[in-house]
This record gives structure tokens, sequence and C-alpha cells, in this order.
């Protein structure tokens, strides 16, 4: 994961200027899929995604995002375990510098090479900003990257890192339905959490599927040709941009299936 470098100190040290590093409801986890409680009340996920809501991808110097317009009701998640409407805001990933690693959440200890976030925030709130410190604020849903076969949908995303290689970079990117990045079953782990990097805020609810999607080693190195660094600073590539899993706490993490 992030460890100590140019761009500040790694997980371990968070807990110094960011307290909450060490909070009740920390993400991620490690899911035990034994030890999650089947709640039968749990609503199927409604993900409804506007392909023509899609803006740009960015590259932010940790990850990079594709953003999408979130001022209107046309990209949002509902059901599942929040109630009322939440609007998609952006996804990205999170990888490793090998395929044995790089996933957030980790399921029965194992990592897996590339996590995606769709990060949703409630509408009950004048914005994004301002729901990202709210304990309802922000949903993100968690898909796991398996390898195996190359994956077609992702390809459109990655034949757009060459443009955003180094931090700060970013280029239009119109069009894209991220409904296609999702696997066919929607089953899901969910939990309270945060943020996994600084201010690790206290305000995500996380629903992790359990189906992985797939992206071939080709396609992994693809995203590790991207920077942390910027334009003529000594290049670092982005690989480790994950947190290891955190204390439960006493947490329960309910499944939506059984
Ligand atoms: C308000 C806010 C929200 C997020 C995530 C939840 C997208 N993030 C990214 C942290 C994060 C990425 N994956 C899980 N958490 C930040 C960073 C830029 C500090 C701020
Ligand atoms: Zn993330």
């Amino acid at each position: 994961h992030f460890a100590n470098s140019s761009h500040g100190p790694g997980p371990d040290k968070w807990a110094d200027d960011y307290p909450v590093a060490n909070g009740p409801r920390q993400s991620p986890i490690n899911i035990v899929p034994k030890e999650a409680l089947y709640d039968s009340a749990l609503k199927p996920l409604k993900l409804k995604y506007d392909a023509s809501n899609a803006k740009g991808i960015l590259n932010n110097g940790h990850s990079f995002q594709v953003d999408f317009v979130d001022d209107i009701d046309s990209s949002t998640l509902t059901g599942g375990p929040i109630s009322g409407t939440y609007r998609l805001r952006q996804f990205h990933f999170h990888w490793g510098a090998s395929n044995d690693r790089g996933s957030e959440h980790t399921v029965n200890g194992i990592k897996f090479p590339c996590e995606l976030h769709l990060v949703h925030w409630n509408t009950k709130y004048p914005s994004f900003g301002e729901a990202a410190s709210q304990p309802d604020g922000l949903a993100v849903v968690g898909v796991f990257l398996k390898i195996g076969a190359a994956n077609p949908r992702l390809q459109k995303v990655l034949d757009a890192l060459d443009a955003i290689r180094t931090k700060g970079k970013q280029t239009t990117f119109p069009n894209f339905d991220a409904k296609t990045l999702l696997p066919t079953s929607l089953d899901y782990w969910t939990y309270d959490g945060s943020l996994t990097t600084p201010p690790l805020l206290e305000s995500v609810t996380w629903i992790v599927l359990k189906e992985p999607i797939s992206v071939s080693p080709a396609q992994m190195d693809k995203f590790r040709s991207l920077l942390f660094t910027g334009e003529g600073d000594a290049p670092c590539c982005m690989v480790d941009n994950y947190r290891p899993p955190q204390p439960l706490k006493g947490r329960l993490v309910r499944a939506s299936f059984k």
C-alpha cells in the first residue's frame, strides 16, 4: 500500500494527523463470508446509469477517476441497504505492483489484484462535499477484479490512460456506461465504513459485490503505466495505492444472499 514516500506518510502514520484512522468504522476490512449475516430485509441494488453523464477522466495523484455529471438524478443508486437516492459522482480503482495484491477489501484474507469503487452521494444533502462528512452521506459499490480473460469493457477506460499518465492530467471521457463494468450478479456484502485515504471520513455505506469481473495481466500492466508524480517530476509508478484491512471493531457485515 502507499508506503512513506514523496507524497506523504503511509497508512501506518495517518493516525498522527487523522485520529479517526483508529476510529470505530474504518475501511477497508477483511470480509469473512461465513461470519456475514444474511439479511432478507436487504433490497436488491438498483443502479440506473446514464452513459451521457460521463464527463472526463483524471489522474488525481493517488488513482485515476472517471467523473460524472451529478447535478441531476440521472445516474443513481437506490435500493440495497440504503434509503433515498444516491447520485453517481465518480469511479476509480486501487491496484498492486503485482497480481498478488491491490484490492482494499479482502475475502477470507484473499487479496485481488484490483478493486473498482463506484462512488455515490446522498441527495438529501446539498452537495458531494457536504455528504462526505455525514454518516449516511456516501455509498460506494466495490467490485473485485480477478485475473482472467481480457475485459473489453474495461479496455475502453484503459485506452484513455496514455493521455493522463502524470498527476493532474485529465481528458474528456464522454458516453461511458459504468454499468458495463458490473458483474452479472449484484449479490453483495454491506457494512458501515469510511474513506480509505485521509481524511478517512466515516461516511461510507460500503456495498461490496461478491462476483468479481475479469482483468487480464496485460490490462493490469496498463494500470501500472500511470504515475503518482507530475510531469517533470522524477517518475514514480502508480501502484499499491490501497489501504490494508482495518479492525472490524464489532461491526456487523450483512449479506444480501444466502
Ligand atoms: C470526499 C472524498 C471521498 C473519497 C472517496 C469516497 C471517493 N475520497 C477518496 C478516498 C477513497 C478512495 N477510495 C475509498 N476512499 C476522497 C479523497 C480525495 C480524500 C475524498
Ligand atoms: Zn477507492
